[in-house]
């Protein structure tokens, strides 16, 4: 696989492409113009071809880029796995908000299935199959890295538990401090710190004016 050496900016804007560009190959389109890509994404025609200056040599200019090429590329390149098999832990409110979003255009892969410590959750829910968390070890799919956290107790046990089953990256919603060994990587989602910031921002945009 080779090395690239990509701009934040552009790596954020990467998904949004995917997305559409899966649309696409589902309707059967094999190839298009950076102009159309554009009028979907809503994303500037120069900034996409540089986006996908990128990628390596995608083809003439004029011609448009090959869908199918395209999407391979994002696999291949950048690690992107539409079949990456997602677990959740904790099947209560947040969580079963996310199994009923679980519509992602396996544009990042799928919640595969979901633990809870409640033996009334343990059931399938908005067609995920939840299971209780003692069959954790048992159940989670072969090659699962990534995890979402949406429990509400024992977080840094149950932490230490995903990790020990080869769990490389935790979407954690609990804002509950726990500790992570160097090479698990951690995004924490927290709407009250989003709020917050926003206060802060539109506070200081009033002070200006
Ligand atoms: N990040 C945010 O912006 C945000 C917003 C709301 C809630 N939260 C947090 O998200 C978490 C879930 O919130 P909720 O409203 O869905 O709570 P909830 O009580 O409805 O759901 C929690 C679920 O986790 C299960 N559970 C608890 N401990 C467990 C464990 N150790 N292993 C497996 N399952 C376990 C419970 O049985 C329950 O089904 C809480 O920690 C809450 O503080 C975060």
């Amino acid at each position: 696989m080779r090395k690239i050496n990509v701009p934040k900016a552009t790596l954020h804007r990467y998904p949004i492409y995917l997305k559409a560009l899966r649309r696409l190959q589902k309707n059967g389109v094999e190839k298009i113009m950076s102009k159309e890509l554009a009028a979907l994404v809503d994303i500037e025609p120069t900034t996409i071809r540089r986006d996908f200056s990128f990628l390596g040599n995608l083809g003439k200019q004029g011609y448009g880029y090959d869908v199918n090429k395209l999407i391979e590329i994002f696999n291949l390149q950048l690690g992107v796995d539409f079949d990456e098999k997602i677990i959740l832990v904790g099947a209560g409110n947040l969580g079963k908000a996310l199994l009923n979003y679980n519509k992602w255009d396996h544009v990042v892969g799928e919640i595969a299935c979901a633990f809870d410590i409640d033996p009334e959750k343990c059931k399938e829910q908005f067609g995920v199959d939840v299971y209780p968390m003692s069959e954790l070890e048992e159940k989670i799919p072969k090659g699962c890295r990534i995890a979402i956290l949406t429990i509400s107790n024992d977080v840094q046990q149950t932490v230490d538990r995903l990790v020990a089953c080869g769990i490389q990256g935790i979407v954690d919603f609990t804002h509950q401090h726990f500790k992570a060994p160097k090479g698990v990587d951690i995004k924490f989602i927290d709407v009250v710190s989003s709020i917050q910031e926003l206060v802060f921002q539109t506070n200081s945009m009033d002070s200006k004016t």
